[in-house]
């Protein structure tokens, strides 16, 4: 548990938040986006309709038995928040209790036409085609650095930090914030989004931890490096790039990837889709992806990259109620890395806690270091220093939701 007590949850019912808007707007649109994006049955998109209309004012239905691994566990989390409604329940918990809803309605557990269908399979294609130029240019540079690695044998720390920088900004481009309302052509497109130039945005980091990570990177100790893995798409192929970087130049041994056991979140990546991205570099006949591609598929077969999944992580629980065997699991790495603004939150247990709380306070629940690489997508932040917030308020009154500032929080 955290050091400090703990301050009430984010529920939708708060007047005016983001949160409230999630669950009213955005929610209903990503529900709305899957009936269009599919080719589901009458009966399912007429479900899924059915949903998107009961978010705003209804109430949680059950969840019906589909013989999911997951599904008692779900009736289980489901007991504290009988008869409420979507707008009441603890904010994380009608997120993910919506996406699990998604695919019940969709079928996706059940033997039959529609089992194992990614509802958010097109969007997370799409996202991968959209910002290619951006791949291409990025494994380009991760090539010629890993090239320079062995002829000189020394690291390069530039090029360490700026993948961390790629990792961290790779989260602006999710799918989730954007996506139900991309068509309108208001919001940058993924391809914006993922070209960007690590140096001018160095200003809208509020906190900057790279150097102490570049620090235990290179200091020799770590051996293995964990990754809680956020989106699919251009931020899955940058933190690959790191995690090619980090292998390559023998930073570290082994590296894990912990990821979704089913599709969440939109984008949420889920080890099928780092197979799917490998593929898409290899099918995009550019040789510098190819390359780097290559090396990723060799370090899967080696063991030294790791795919795990686990239904933990697509759960409605705080990070502090990890299961003991994942926990014992985790004792064994170096660094954990957790990629991401729902990652995030659910290290803090999407709490309203001061946002100059010491980070380590709260995490210190954690049986590793951690560094977390977060863009800004919601009402939850700590360990920011009071005169950075005034300044940035002032500057961007929706910087806490954006996606345009991010955090580098390293707790050792
Ligand atoms: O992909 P990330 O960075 O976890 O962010 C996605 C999530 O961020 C939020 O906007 C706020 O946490 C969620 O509603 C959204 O789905």
């Amino acid at each position: 548990m955290p050091k400090l007590p703990l301050p009430p949850a984010l529920v939708g019912s708060e007047l005016g938040t983001f949160t409230q808007y999630t669950v009213t707007q955005r929610m209903p649109a990503i529900a709305r986006r899957v009936v269009g994006e599919n080719d589901f049955s009458p009966e399912i998109n007429s479900r899924l309709e059915n949903l998107a209309t009961e978010l705003q004012l209804g109430y949680l239905v059950p969840l019906e038995n589909d013989n999911s691994t997951d599904f008692s566990a779900w009736n289980n989390y489901l007991q504290t928040y009988n008869g409420q409604r979507w707008l009441d329940v603890p904010w994380f918990f009608a997120e993910t209790y919506f996406y699990r809803l998604i695919l019940e309605i969709t079928h996706y557990f059940r033997p039959g036409r529609w089992q194992g269908i990614d509802p958010f399979q097109l969007q997370k294609s799409q996202g991968l085609e959209a910002s290619l130029d951006s791949i291409i240019l990025l494994c380009s540079q991760v090539n010629k650095w890993v090239d320079d690695w062995q002829t000189e044998g020394e690291i390069n720390q530039t090029a360490l930090i700026t993948l961390l920088y790629f990792a961290l900004w790779g989260n602006r481009v999710d799918l989730s914030l954007w996506s139900a309302f991309e068509s309108d052509g208001v919001p940058p497109s993924v391809a914006d989004r993922s070209r960007f130039d690590v140096e001018s945005q160095l200003g809208n980091i509020l906190v900057n931890d790279a150097a102490q990570v570049r620090d235990l990177l290179t200091s020799g100790e770590v051996k293995r490096i964990d990754f809680i893995v956020d989106n699919a798409g251009f931020e899955l192929v940058c933190d690959l790039c790191l995690v090619d970087f980090l292998l390559s130049s023998k930073l570290v041994n082994q590296i894990y990837l912990h990821l979704k056991p089913h599709p969440t979140f939109v984008s949420d990546a889920m080890i099928k889709d780092v197979y799917d991205t490998t593929s898409f570099l290899v099918a995009s006949s550019n040789q510098q992806a190819i390359s780097l591609a290559q090396r990723l598929e060799s370090y899967i077969m080696s063991g030294c990259l790791v795919l795990s999944e686990d239904y933990f992580w697509t759960s409605p629980l705080a990070f502090w109620e990890m299961p003991k065997y994942l926990k014992d699991e985790l004792t064994n790495t170096g660094l954990l890395v957790v990629k991401g603004d729902a990652n995030y939150r659910r290290l803090l247990g999407d709490r309203h806690w001061q946002i100059t709380t010491n980070i380590a306070d709260i995490v210190c629940y954690l049986p590793a270091p951690m560094v977390a690489l977060r863009t800004l997508k919601s009402e939850v932040a700590v360990g920011l220093k009071s005169e950075v917030v005034e300044e940035v308020a002032k500057s961007d009154p929706s910087w806490l939701t954006n996606g345009q500032w991010g955090v580098i929080q390293f707790v050792a």
